[in-house]
């Protein structure tokens, strides 16, 4: 068990937000990044440059989202390394969103959930990225857990790369977008889970959803690596800032591997963010 999550997960997240801010902070160790922190494509040098980033964000940001597949790419060292790090960045207060994007049949799905949200799980988090692409009923497992749990899940809404719009934008029967149907269902589910559901939506592009029933967090990725700015959030998600979390990853990894630079570069983000979306 890696520490115990007290009290519901939107209050813990605001919380968070408040004393560290809204930027939520990428743990994703491309090969190309490791080399250029002068670092082995091996499992040594993932587990070096995931001390450095937990030595860096652990105490300054209020969300680190580790990508879980750079993690898994070295197999169980790979995860063993994972482990470590969700455990000492929730030590040091950060809450940890763990990028997994689980999603499956319920049954399964509740294995998954188990795996990321139970606190007896070695990979225990606070929250995990799911998909809906088997039914957003499908994810009632992990939804369930979580809110027992004071935990949280972002479900996949519209996504921050160019070809998630072919299915994300395609109708649905009811007569919305699929990526709107996700968003209908969010919100009706935290109707009763008190916004334990949150959802992902990319910073790229005009998302084209009506957010605005929706209560819980919205995870942003797409500011930085991926062309979107500080400066298009609030155009893009005018209406819907409260629980706004933009997700930079390489954008500040690649100042590393100083730790203190990559500190730097979190406050000055950070504080670029909180400007915008003032
Ligand atoms: O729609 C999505 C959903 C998740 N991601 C993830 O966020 C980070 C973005 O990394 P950058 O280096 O800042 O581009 C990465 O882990 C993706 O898997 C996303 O980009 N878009």
């Amino acid at each position: 068990m890696t520490g115990p999550a007290a009290g519901a997960w939107s209050t813990r997240l605001r919380a968070a937000v408040s004393s560290r801010g809204r930027l939520c902070v990428g743990i994703d160790p491309h090969p190309a990044l490791l080399e250029s922190w002068g670092l082995p494509a091996s499992a040594d040098g993932l587990a070096r440059f995931t001390d450095i980033c937990v030595e860096a964000f652990g105490d300054e940001a209020a969300v680190v989202k580790p990508q879980v597949a750079f993690f898994e790419a070295y197999g169980a060292a790979g995860y063993s390394i994972l482990e470590r790090a969700v455990a000492g960045l929730r030590e040091a207060g950060a809450l940890v969103l763990a990028d997994a994007k689980r999603g499956d049949i319920g049954s399964t799905m509740a294995a998954y959930a188990q795996a990321w949200l139970d606190p007896h799980s070695p990979l225990s988090s606070d929250a995990v990225t799911i998909s809906p692409y088997l039914g957003f009923g499908a994810l009632g497992p992990a939804v369930d857990l979580a809110a027992a749990g004071g935990r949280g899940v972002f479900v996949l809404a519209r996504t921050s790369n160019p070809e998630g719009g072919l299915f994300q934008g395609a109708g649905t029967g009811g007569g919305v977008s699929v990526a709107q149907a996700v968003v209908d269902a969010a919100t009706a589910r935290n109707a009763q889970d008190a916004d334990t559901v949150g959802l992902v939506v990319g910073a790229t592009r005009d998302h084209g959803l009506d957010l605005s029933n929706f209560s819980g967090p919205i995870l942003a990725p797409g500011v930085g690596a991926q062309g979107a700015t500080a400066a298009d959030l609030p155009q893009i998600f005018q209406g819907s800032r409260k629980l706004l979390l933009p997700n930079v990853s390489r954008g500040i990894l690649q100042v590393g591997p100083s730790v203190s630079a990559l500190r730097a570069e979190v406050a000055r983000l950070r504080e670029e963010i909180e400007v915008v979306l003032a």
